[in-house]
């Protein structure tokens, strides 16, 4: 793949050889049922191996039993095993299985499905299923497929009519469950104890069998997401093919320099293009995971036109696959890969869980997947077959990208982290125990599994707001309104909007409603499978894009206005002109415009929109820092009024604030939430603090859907990517830079001329003061520290970078100083800022190395850079963050017990 290409322009950065593993088999359980140890032979599984038989007769024999294992390491079986013995027994031991995607519950059944067990009455029951064919799941099958949100939406809610079902209920199946993480995963938790209660409410009593990739603690994490205790299978078995890891980072391009003469980099979607066409033509079955949707799609386009120049039937064996495509599409595009038909797929995070396609020969990772739970699930994609396969990293032009190429320790060598739920968030915790009451009456008793004094808690504030009515034997639903259909438990909250063909009517697919303003506002571009389509009109009420087919040669920014208030401060803590708090904010966002762009990047216009402000209570982290440190005791003016991105940012007013807002990413758009269980806190804080090297890891690093915007203290407006177009994957590269790896030791201390290649401090413009300031660099300074810090958060953090966002400002109104927040994305919080709270002195001090030890002059995408910074990253002070950092690191430490 590399041929041609001359050494020193050779892309790949570290190769790994993962070495094979043979087998351990052990014997078929004398439990399990004859004909289903027949149907499992005829496919191919001559014995089990040991962790399946192990897991397995857990759960016979009534324990409740995580399996976490690798990759295909046959995870499906451990439960497969049990569940179809009994019931080919004939024994009335229903099971449920969930999981987090609908690709993953049709892969299964058609698993299940084709072993034709006698009496395995199995069928999928979800969004995608036949109204017609509901009663007949409702009353037949024994084996049930569906999902967390079919469980909270149609089962649940009327479990009046699964009576007979839950009588019967014997194995609840909790697939892929390292997924169920954050506020999802909180959603999960309260969703699954539901679940026992109206189990038991019909006499049964399941036993719980559940699957993850490898994690850190499963048994501790399983226990917390069911509420019972589990016990852990994690020794693996199974038999493992050798792979190639290699570590891409994609070339400098000469000829183009990027915003502020920053080096560019070629966008890892166009390498992937490539990377997945050479593939292609050598006959190499492959997938390429892109964060995007609108990423995938572009890749895909991008290898078909690769392939057409070499023969157009190959062009053919290259197709996109995301979620938001109509189900018989989803499943044709599946089969096409199983069979063959396929060689090529450029697909989001739909693809990477459990979707069984045996010997896939490559997998492309166009970009970290936000954890390494992800990334190993992605990888082990590849080589299924137990052939030896190969896996290629190909870096995105961003801080974390950048380090891990550089860094393969980190990536390859670090345990996978555990996911962080809380069920007992009460934004979780209120309209989980609303549904909870509804099913069923809440008695005194059941209050400990809904998390005892919090729930009762919550429970009181809903029966004052009449929701409730709190009688001597229980808590009582009191409306003839079910409140499930206002639950979202993704975060994303609503119903889906549908985009649809204007002309033939057509439903093309669906958006989140959270990123509809974005994805498909008045004007947007949207692509669907590699047609592209402008958006007519938004109906929020109808829930309705209307679109026609037109494939204009720009594409389309949204713009957006944020304002972030200070709710409740929680936690406040003084280090003598530096303050850090926690607590609840208020973010309001309003997609005010659009930018169109040429590919270059060229602005062709801007374009006003009139959409509703969006709205989010959530928890963030901020910290303050008193003019006196700064330097600038004159900054403190009147409350700055909101003003227009540009007009704000290009003044370099002191008053100026800067926004990177969290916005659901793809990843919760096509997997359930955010998905990804975030990085190990500690051990990756020790390795990123553990020297310079450790410090490249810093970054511009605005969560993927979220950008750069430009405020008044009050009011943050921002060019904003939809969720499709977040990743800027498969567009032009828009920023780069070679991270020095060595070289780079902490340096400057806002003293020396590191950085800032131009505005005051370029002039020598330094007032006197502690981080010596003059009051128009603090705006730039505070805002590359921002973007810094969002970039190394999720380090710290069970997190990835959809998850937060930020703010910056040289006056807030609440604050009344200079203040930098970063917010957690999600209603009522996720728990992120919590973290970066607690660990805000390795965070800020790992921060501030990142940037002093990237060797660009001014900034650039590999630390203080945004790539889709609304105003074009300006104010960026790197000097000037370095400074701030400094000064706020120095007051912790001075004044830190
Ligand atoms: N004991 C066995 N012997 C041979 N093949 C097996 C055995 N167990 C499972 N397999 C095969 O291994 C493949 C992977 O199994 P499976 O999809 O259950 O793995 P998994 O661990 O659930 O994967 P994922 O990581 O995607 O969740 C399947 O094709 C399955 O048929």
């Amino acid at each position: 793949m590399t041929a041609g290409i001359p050494a020193r322009e050779d892309p790949v950065t570290h190769v790994a050889e993962l070495p094979g593993r043979a087998a351990g088999y052990a014997e078929w359980p004398a439990w399990a049922d004859p004909a289903v140890v027949a149907a499992l032979r005829d496919c191919g599984v001559s014995a089990p191996w040991a962790h399946q038989a192990e897991a397995a007769s857990h759960a016979y024999e009534g324990r409740h039993v995580v399996v976490s294992t690798g990759t295909a390491s046959g995870k499906s079986l451990a439960y497969q095993l049990p569940v179809l013995s009994r019931l080919a027994a004939g024994e009335k031991a229903n099971a449920l299985y969930l999981s987090p995607t609908k690709a993953l519950g049709a892969d299964q059944l058609r698993s299940v499905s084709s072993l034709d067990v006698p009496g395995v009455r199995a069928a999928s029951f979800d969004g995608d299923t036949p109204m017609v064919e509901r009663d007949w799941v409702r009353a037949h099958a024994n084996w049930v497929f569906t999902n967390p949100d079919m469980l909270h939406r149609g089962i649940l809610s009327q479990h009046g009519r699964w009576a007979g079902f839950f009588r019967r209920l014997g194995c609840v199946v909790v697939d892929e469950c390292h997924t169920y993480r954050g506020v999802f995963g909180s959603h999960v938790a309260l969703l699954l104890r539901r679940l026992r209660r109206v189990a038991e409410h019909y006499g049964a009593s399941p036993v719980f069998v559940l699957a993850s990739a490898t994690t850190a603690s499963p048994a501790s994490f399983a226990s917390r997401l069911t509420g019972v205790s589990c016990v852990a299978v994690t020794e693996d078995a199974s038999p493992r093919g050798a792979r190639t890891v290699a570590l891409w980072e994609p070339p400098l391009l000469e000829e183009l320099t990027g915003e502020n003469g920053a080096p560019v980099r070629r966008s890892a979607g166009a390498e992937t293009s490539r990377i997945l066409a050479d593939l292609v033509v050598e006959g190499a079955r492959s997938l390429a995971f892109i964060r995007s949707r609108r990423g995938a799609e572009l890749a895909a386009l991008g290898a078909r036109r690769i392939l057409s120049e070499v023969d157009p039937a190959l062009a053919e064996t290259v197709a996109a696959y995301r979620s938001g495509y109509l189900p018989e599409e989803r499943r044709a595009l599946e089969s096409a890969l199983l069979s063959g038909r396929l060689l090529g797929v450029a697909t989001t995070n739909a693809l990477e869980l459990g979707v069984d396609i045996a010997g896939l020969d490559a997998v492309v990772l166009a970009g970290y997947p936000g954890t390494l739970a992800s990334f190993w699930q992605q990888a082990g994609r590849a080589g299924r077959s137990g052939d030896s396969a190969l896996v290629v990293f190909v870096a995105r032009d961003d801080p974390l990208d950048t380090y891990l190429v550089h860094h393969p320790a980190a990536l390859l060598s670090r345990p996978v982290e555990t996911a962080v739920l809380d069920p007992a968030n009460p934004y979780v915790l209120a309209p989980q125990l609303a549904c909870a009451v509804a099913e069923l009456p809440l008695t005194v008793p059941e209050l400990e599994m809904f998390g005892g004094a919090a729930a009762q808690e919550v429970l009181a504030e809903l029966a004052e707001q009449k929701l409730l009515r709190r009688r001597s034997s229980g808590w009582y639903w009191t409306s003839r309104d079910r409140p499930h259909a206002e639950v979202g438990i993704r975060g994303t909250g609503g119903e889906q909007i549908a985009v649809v063909e204007a002309d033939s009517g057509r439903m093309l697919g669906t958006v989140d409603p959270g990123s509809a303003c974005f994805a498909v506002h008045p004007g947007a571009v949207y692509l669907h499978q590699g047609s592209s389509y402008v958006v007519d009109e938004l109906d929020l009420d109808q829930g309705l894009a209307l679109v026609h087919a037109e494939n204009p040669d720009w594409t389309t920014t949204p713009r957006e206005i944020v304002d972030i208030s200070v709710l409740s401060t929680q936690e406040k803590q003084d280090f003598g002109g530096v303050s850090v708090c926690l607590g609840e904010v208020a973010v309001t966002s309003q997609v005010v415009g659009y930018l169109r762009r040429r590919p270059s990047g060229e602005v062709l216009d801007h374009t006003p929109l009139d959409l509703p402000e969006q709205s989010l209570h959530t928890r963030g982290v901020w910290y303050t820092v008193s003019g006196e440190l700064l330097g600038t005791d004159e900054v403190k003016g009147a409350r700055a009024r909101r003003v227009g991105g540009s007009e704000a940012g290009g003044s370099g007013r002191p008053d100026a604030a800067f926004a990177d807002s969290a916005r659901p990413g793809p990843g919760g758009s096509e997997a359930g939430g955010s998905v990804h269980p975030g990085l190990g806190g500690s051990e990756v804080a020790g390795s990123v603090l553990s020297g310079p090297a450790g410090s490249e890891a810093a970054g511009s690093a605005c969560p993927a859907t979220a950008n750069d915007s430009v405020v008044s203290a009050r009011g943050v407006s921002r060019e904003a990517a939809s969720s499709d177009a977040d990743s800027g994957d498969g567009e032009a590269g828009t920023g780069g830079h070679r991270v020095g790896t060595e070289s780079a030791g902490p340096v400057g201390t806002g003293e020396e001329p590191l950085a800032s290649g131009r505005g005051p401090a370029h002039e020598g413009g330094r007032a006197p003061g502690s981080a010596g300031l003059v009051p128009a660099r603090v705006p730039g300074a505070l805002h590359a520290a921002e973007h810094a810090a969002i970039g190394l958060l999720p380090l710290f953090a069970t997190c990835d970078r959809w998850d937060i966002g930020g703010v910056s400002t040289a006056w807030h109104e609440d604050t009344g100083e200079a203040t930098v927040f970063v917010h957690d994305g999600h209603p009522g919080g996720a728990g992120f800022a919590e973290r970066g709270y607690a660990a805000i002195v390795p965070w800020l001090a790992a921060t501030r190395e990142a940037i002093v030890s990237c060797e660009c002059p001014t900034g650039c995408p590999s630390c203080v850079q945004s790539p889709k910074c609304g105003n074009g990253n300006e104010p960026l002070d790197k000097a000037g963050a370095v400074a701030v950092l400094e000064t706020v690191l120095g007051a912790l430490r001075q004044h830190g017990s």
